[in-house]
């Protein structure tokens, strides 16, 4: 099956059952427009993610659904339009600012440390919630190394609930990808984001890791309580787990509403058989 071909997406059976409790609005993006030179890469572009929702970004390649992610991330300051994050109006903030504030990401090239083991690898991702400086470190020996034992029960909980023990002193370079994609699910869990950004988490899978990272994200979304936004190209993935979906086109908005709504419209139709990915 083309995964790319919305006309031909039967979910994946992951059972997920998308009765969950909805919240309110988190993160509100108003007209958001970003060009680079000439080329638009996001044109006036509004959407919203509620508390506790997946929200899935889906479009053609070019659409510019990475750069709504990194615009999210605050890697890319648009020109035009606002960003709202808990009823407060961001204003140029760094991606640490907005890691600090609760946002965490995935990438779509891996972005780990390849020659670290797994465990520091998702302890790296603890660094947001570090208090203690070095001189810290150096004076309150005893308050420090208790943070530190606090940082790796959070990181041993993590690794249990994703299930890689078994890796856990393994060098991320010598995983499989899917595995390296899951180490990466972690540290970025490790921050105790309330939204998490996914950027293509099941790109490269075969059918059976995609159905494991599947069940994990549910998992996520459901035990943590997380919010989730994720760029997905495979449309059965989409349709079983996400709650809401957005749609952009060359930099445009041209849908947004359930997967089965989304699936209907014409213009969404039209822009996926006209693409030739
Ligand atoms: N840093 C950049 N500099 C210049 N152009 C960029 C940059 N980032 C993105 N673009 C352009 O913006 C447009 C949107 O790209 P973007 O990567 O956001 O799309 P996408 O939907 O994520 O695509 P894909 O599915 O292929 O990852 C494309 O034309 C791309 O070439």
């Amino acid at each position: 099956m083309n995964t790319r071909d919305i006309t031909a997406a039967p979910p994946l059976q992951t059972g997920h059952q998308p009765a969950r409790k909805i919240g309110v609005v988190m993160l509100d993006l108003q007209n958001i427009s970003l060009s680079f030179g000439g080329i638009k890469a996001l044109a006036d572009v509004s959407f919203n993610v509620r508390e506790h929702e997946i929200r899935a970004i889906i479009g053609p390649n070019g659409a510019g659904k990475s750069s709504m992610i990194n615009v999210i991330n605050g890697i890319y300051h648009p020109q035009k339009g606002k960003i709202i994050f808990r009823d407060q109006l961001r204003r140029g903030m760094s991606p640490s600012k907005v890691a600090r504030q609760g946002i965490a990401r995935t990438f779509q090239n891996i972005a780990l440390f390849k020659g670290m083991t797994v465990l520091d690898n998702i302890m790296t991702g603890r660094n947001t919630k570090m208090h203690s400086s070095f001189l810290a470190n150096a004076i309150w020996w005893g308050r420090a190394r208790n943070e530190e034992m606090r940082h790796r029960h959070k990181v041993e909980e993590l690794i249990d609930f994703l299930e890689i023990q078994h890796i856990r002193k393994t060098p991320v370079g010598r995983l499989p990808y899917g595995l390296q994609k899951r180490v990466e699910l972690a540290r970025a869990l490790a921050s105790e984001p309330e939204l998490l950004l996914l950027d293509e988490p099941m790109a490269g899978m075969n059918v059976e890791e995609k159905q494991d990272m599947c069940r994990f994200i549910l998992d996520v979304n459901q035990q943590f309580g997380t919010t989730i936004v994720l760029i997905e190209h495979d449309m059965g993935v989409v349709m079983d787990i996400s709650d809401r979906v957005v749609v952009l086109d060359y930099g445009k908005k041209i849908g947004d509403g359930t997967p089965a709504a989304v699936m209907a419209n014409q213009e969404v139709i039209k822009a996926y058989l006209g693409s030739s990915h």
